[in-house]
C-alpha cells in the first residue's frame, strides 16, 4: 500500500465540496491504490456543517480514507499538503459575470497563497476552482514566491468537458470519440473552444460541422453554459464542477492518453504568443506528474483573434488586482 497523501479542499462545506469529497475519498481522483488524508478548510460559521460532512465521510468507511482534518485556519489546512483544491469562494448569481466576483473573492486567494507558500509540500499541485478561477490562481501563485509557478493551475476542465459533449451530440458520436479538444484562455464568456485541431472518431471535427453552427451555436453554448445552469438550477453548477476537478487532478497526477490532451489553466511561458505569467488555458499533456503545453498546433486567423480577446480580458483582470500581486 502507498503512503497516504494530503489533499486540502477549501470551501469544503459548500455545494461543490459536497459533490467532491466523497469521490476523492473513494479513489476517483488519485487511483484505487492511493490512500488520502483530507484536510478540509472552511470559514468559522461553516464549521458545524463541515463537522456533519466529516461524520458522513466516516459513515462511508472508505478503505482509502486515512484521516480527516476540519479547520478554519489556513495554516492548519495547508500543512504539508500534496494536493490543494481551492474551491472556497462566493459563487455568482443571475446576471453577473464571473469577474464581478473579483472584489469579493480575491483577498481569499492572496491569504491562501501565503499559507501554501509557508506550509504546503514544495511539490504541491494546486487547482483553483473558485471564480474568477484564472485570476484567483494568479493571485495565489504570486503570493507564493517560494513555490514553482507551475504548481498553480485553474480549472478549465468543465469547459473542456462541456465542449466535448456538445460536439459529440451534434455529430451523433460518443464523447469517447472526441479527441484533442482545446478551450483557450479564461474561464469566462471570452473563453475560446477551438475545434480546428479536434477530431471525432479520427475525422477532423470541422469536416463534420459547418462554420455557422460552430460560430453561432457551439461557441456561445460552451461560453454561456455556466450562466444557463444558474438560470435553470437557481445555483451554479456543483456536481459537474466537482467532476471536472476530479478529472483535472487525475490527469495531472496520473497522466493523459498519448493521443489526446486536456485543457488546463496554466502559467503561460509565452507559448502561442500569450503574455508570460498569465494563468491561461492551453492544451496540455501530462506525464510523471508534470504538465506540458502542446506545441505546434495550427492557429487560424479566426482562432488568433479569439485567443487574443480572452488574453486581453485576463490582462485587464490582472491589472484590476495588481494591489494583491507582490
Ligand atoms: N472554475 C469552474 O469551472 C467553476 C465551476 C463551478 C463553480 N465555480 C466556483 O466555485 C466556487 C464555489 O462554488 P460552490 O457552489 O461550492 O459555492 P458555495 O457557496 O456552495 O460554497 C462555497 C464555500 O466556500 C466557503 N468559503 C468562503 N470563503 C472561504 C474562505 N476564505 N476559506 C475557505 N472557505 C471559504 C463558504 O463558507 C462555503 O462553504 C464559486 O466561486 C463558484 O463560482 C467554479
Ligand atoms: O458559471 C458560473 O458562475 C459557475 C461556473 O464557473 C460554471 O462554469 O458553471
Amino acid at each position: 500500500m502507498k503512503a497516504p497523501v494530503r489533499v486540502t479542499v477549501t470551501g469544503a462545506a459548500g455545494q461543490i465540496g459536497y459533490a467532491l469529497l466523497f469521490r476523492i475519498a473513494s479513489g476517483a481522483m488519485l487511483g484505487d491504490d492511493q490512500p488520502v488524508i483530507l484536510q478540509l478548510l472552511d470559514i468559522t460559521p461553516a464549521l458545524d456543517a463541515l463537522e456533519g460532512v466529516r461524520m458522513e465521510l466516516d459513515d462511508c468507511a472508505f478503505p482509502l480514507l486515512a484521516g480527516v482534518v476540519c479547520t478554519d485556519d489556513p495554516n492548519v489546512g495547508f500543512k504539508d499538503c500534496d494536493y490543494a483544491l481551492l474551491v472556497g469562494a462566493r459563487p455568482r448569481g443571475p446576471g453577473m459575470e464571473r469577474k464581478d466576483l473579483l472584489e469579493a473573492n480575491a483577498a481569499i486567494f492572496s491569504e491562501q497563497g501565503k499559507a501554501l507558500n509557508a506550509h504546503a509540500s514544495r511539490t504541491v499541485k494546486v487547482l483553483v476552482v473558485g471564480n474568477p478561477a484564472n485570476t484567483n490562481a494568479l493571485i495565489a501563485q504570486r503570493n507564493a514566491p517560494e513555490l514553482d509557478p507551475r504548481n498553480f493551475t485553474a480549472m478549465m476542465r468543465l469547459d473542456h468537458n462541456r465542449a466535448k459533449t456538445q460536439l459529440a451530440q451534434q455529430t451523433g458520436k460518443a464523447v469517447t470519440d472526441v479527441r484533442r479538444m482545446t478551450v483557450w484562455g479564461n474561464h469566462s464568456a471570452t473563453q475560446y473552444p477551438d475545434l480546428f485541431n479536434t477530431e471525432v472518431d479520427g475525422t477532423p471535427a470541422m469536416e463534420l460541422v459547418d462554420q455557422g453552427w460552430y460560430e453561432e451555436t457551439f461557441i456561445p453554448t460552451v461560453q454561456q453554459r455556466g450562466a444557463a445552469i444558474i438560470k435553470a438550477r437557481g445555483a451554479s453548477s456543483a456536481a459537474s464542477a466537482a467532476n471536472a476537478a476530479i478529472d483535472h487532478m487525475r490527469a495531472w497526477a496520473l497522466g493523459t492518453p498519448t493521443d489526446d490532451w486536456v485543457s488546463m489553466g496554466v502559467y503561460s511561458d509565452g507559448s502561442y504568443g500569450i503574455t508570460e505569467g498569465l494563468i491561461y488555458s492551453f492544451p496540455c499533456r501530462c506525464r510523471d506528474g508534470q504538465w506540458e503545453i502542446v506545441q505546434g498546433l495550427a492557429i487560424s486567423e479566426f482562432s488568433e483573434g479569439r485567443m487574443a480577446a480572452t488574453e486581453q480580458e485576463l490582462t485587464e483582470e490582472r491589472d484590476a488586482v495588481k494591489h494583491l500581486l507582490p
